[in-house]
């Protein structure tokens, strides 16, 4: 048996992980180090050495594209087909085995998955029927409060309430809201993990069955589980099988949304036989980005600490770039890869990381301008448009009239005379027998509970439902998505509006049938229709399998999604006091901390260049906003790091904010020129590094020896040459 080429390119250290003996193993390690790697080794090697068949090992990675790509991976190491293996995120296989064990978690068959926002309207509606002000309870915070408690495994009768008045009334909306989702057959986010770890405790038998099963358990991005991820693993990890966790306590980052860097030393407490190894080589990164992304890290406290160390070059060093705004800053990082590209390198290989989507629309107008291809991963992904949303509304409502959510959603759109106050009886007397809106809407129709219009209008709706339901059955699903499109009087209403905006809703909607057209069944579920996994596959991976993977475009994305990626030239936008860290983050304990581990992250991903920008103003909801310098490019080691000057300064036309005409005027109008020494009054001396505009709009741009660099207006600068 050859296994060597399981082990080849890998360092000591990884290869003691990859061919130890089965056991319950943490692999603990700072970024780049390869535990993504070991990893799909170890799976490998279980297999080919310790002949455990592939429907015996689980895979839990943290988004669908790592899944897929660790699948991609660790078949082109074994050379065959794995489709029997599951890998996937917690919720993907959560779902997966929810589907396979509807009735013991009390589900029905065709049971839907209820994305945020639908949560949201689902919230809303709640509210309204319990006749509760959102004023006083905000739906957003209702929802926050109901998912923070299942992510915590708790139902509502578990909740203490301490006689607070205002958490018995939140405690009654959850529960509320939880039986009509029930009802419905609805399942959140949140409430796919707890009733897979439900579906542990009441059954378990079940468990021991899987416990049986899945011999070896493998985790990625360990640090970021949450309570009821680590419950719900440790239970099936309880038998005699085996469990291997790899994280990296620096990158956890999702503190925010419950997760849980504790689990980590859990983990040790709950598997005391566990061996921990420690990697240490960075096989990622140059010199001076690993010694960069050391130091910021560095100021964090309480870390289980790790050194990184690379044989790697040092590289060049980290470029920082101050624009005087955001437009600014996004034509900077536009030209740097528009150069990069005219070198003949791949577009792909550039990555913009930013703290928050919002940033990113002004990235994508740069790069429009450039005709420089783009994609975006998270953000508003194609799944969560308003016009595909209406489209599955209707998919959904056809596949499994009790889903209230989509009742809501299309019911009257497009408009067919069935008003607010309709509804409202509907939903009232849904609520006072116990069904789903659907149901209710046929049993009042029944009883000749509406009024002549009104009951004609529901009626009506009823009607193409049950049409369409006929009209598609036997339909391939293309077909049915066009059909339902056309006849459901969608298309004619955003043809009639008109416009840009409902242009490019025509083209989703029509970019949906070809979506349906492309899409394979996957073969790892059980009890499914076409359009029943096509619905799924919609709600999980909204926008991770974006239009068009295979041009060559630049990646953009939040740093959160960029987790366990790398990129040769790394873009990190926005890195200014009050952007990243946030704001908010200065109000609560530990956000700082957490800010400072995401900016780890974020460097990270770089393997041979890093540019760090920020924009001096930045225009926030319609405000120009004034930021300094974040304290995490100060952290950085003076050695490692370089300003970018530029030789000639770029014009900002009003008409035409990303054309690239150089004034090399404007220098000499200031009466400065690059590289003069100068004074200013409060900020000392400094170089001028940049100027322009011209008159009463010129601005000069100055690195000041001990502030850092400036964008001033000349006229008030009040300059005088050294
Ligand atoms: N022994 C090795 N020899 C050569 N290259 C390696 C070795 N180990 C890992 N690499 C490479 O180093 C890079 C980082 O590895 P990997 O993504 O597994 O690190 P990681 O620890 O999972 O990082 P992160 O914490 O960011 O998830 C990859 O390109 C990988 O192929
Ligand atoms: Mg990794």
């Amino acid at each position: 048996m050859d296994v060597s080429r399981l082990l080849d390119d890998l360092n000591d250290k990884q290869r003691d992980a990859v061919a130890a003996k089965p056991s319950d193993m943490l692999v603990l390690a700072g970024a780049g180090s390869g535990k993504t790697r070991v990893l799909v080794h170890r799976i490998a090697w279980l297999m080919e050495v310790e002949r455990i068949a592939s429907h015996s090992i689980l895979a839990v990675t943290f988004t669908n594209k790592a899944a897929r790509e660790m699948r991609g991976r660790i078949e082109s190491l074994m050379q065959q087909s794995l489709h029997t293996m599951w890998i996937g995120t917690f919720h993907g296989l959560a779902h997966r085995l929810l589907r396979s064990h509807y009735d013991e978690a009390r589900l029905p068959q065709s049971f839907q998955i209820l994305d945020s926002d639908d949560q949201y309207r689902l919230i809303r509606r709640v509210l309204k029927s319990m006749n509760l002000d959102e004023k006083h309870y905000p739906p957003k915070q209702i929802q926050w409060f109901i998912n923070g408690n299942k992510d915590e495994g708790l139902r509502p009768q578990h909740i203490e309430t301490h006689n607070d008045p205002t958490q018995i009334k939140m405690r009654e909306i959850y529960e509320v809201y939880q039986q009509t989702c029930d009802r419905a057959g609805l399942v959140d986010f949140a409430e796919l993990l707890l009733r897979a770890h439900e579906l542990w405790l009441n059954h378990p038998t079940l468990l021991a069955h899987y416990q049986k099963r899945f011999r070896a358990i493998l985790v990625d991005e360990f640090q970021d589980t949450n309570n009821i991820q680590y419950a719900w693993l440790r239970l099936l990890a309880g038998g005699d099988n085996n469990m291997m966790i790899v994280g990296d306590d620096d990158q956890s980052i999702y503190g925010w949304r419950g997760a849980n860097v504790n689990n980590i030393q859990y983990f040790l407490r709950d598997f005391p036989a566990a061996e921990t190894i420690r990697l240490e080589q960075n096989y990622r990164s140059t010199g001076n980005i690993l010694k960069a992304a050391n130091a910021v890290i560095d100021h964090n406290h309480g870390r289980l600490g790790k050194e990184l160390w690379t044989e790697g070059e040092e590289g060049e060093k980290i470029s920082i770039y101050a624009g005087f705004n955001e437009l600014d800053e996004a034509r900077f990082i536009v030209s740097q890869i528009k150069r990069w590209s005219d070198y003949g390198n791949a577009l792909s290989d550039c990555a913009i990381l930013y703290r928050n989507n919002a940033q990113s629309r002004v990235l994508e107008e740069a790069l429009l301008h450039q005709s420089l291809a783009y994609r975006i991963y998270g953000g508003l992904r194609f799944f969560e448009r308003q016009e595909i949303k209406d489209a599955l509304g209707y998919l959904r409502m056809i596949n499994q009239p009790l889903d209230d959510a989509a009742f809501e959603r299309v019911v009257n759109t497009p408009t067919r005379g069935i008003g607010e106050r309709t509804l409202a009886q509907v939903r009232e007397h849904a609520r006072t027998i116990e069904q789903s809106l659907w149901q209710t809407a046929l049993i009042m129709l029944a009883d000749k509970r509406l009024s002549g219009r009104a009951a004609t209008a529901l009626q009506g709706f009823i009607d193409l439902i049950l049409s369409l339901k006929q009209a598609i059955t036997d339909l391939p699903l293309d077909q049915q998505a066009d059909t339902v499109i056309k006849r459901s009087g969608l298309l004619a209403m955003y043809q009639a509006e008109k416009g840009e905006k409902a242009q490019s809703r025509i083209e989703n909607l029509e970019e949906l049938v070809s979506a349906c057209k492309e899409f394979e069944m996957p073969d790892d579920v059980e009890n499914m229709t076409m359009l029943d996994a096509f619905l799924a596959h919609a709600s999980l991976e909204a926008g991770e399998a974006q239009a068009d993977a295979h041009q060559d475009a630049v990646q953009m994305m939040t740093i959160h999604t960029a987790k366990g990626l790398e990129y040769p030239m790394v873009f990190l936008a926005g890195v200014e006091e009050g952007m990243f860290p946030s704001q908010q983050s200065h109000e609560e304990p530990g956000r700082l901390e957490e800010e400072r581990r995401l900016c780890y992250v974020g460097m990270t991903r770089a393997m041979q260049k890093l540019y760090v920008t920020y924009a001096e103003s930045r225009r926030v909801y319609g405000q120009d906003k004034f930021h300094t310098q974040s304290r995490f490019i100060k952290e950085m080691p003076k050695d490692c790091v370089e300003e970018v000057r530029l030789r000639t300064t770029i014009s900002r036309p009003v008409h035409n904010r990303f054309s690239q005409q150089t004034t090399v005027e404007t220098f000499e109008e200031s009466g400065f020129g690059l590289g003069d020494r100068v004074m200013h009054g409060k900020f000392g001396d400094g170089t001028v590094l940049n100027c322009e505009g011209s008159g009463a709009q010129a601005r000069i741009q100055v690195n000041f020896d001990d502030v850092g660099t400036k964008w001033l207006m000349l006229n008030y600068a009040k300059l005088s040459k050294l």
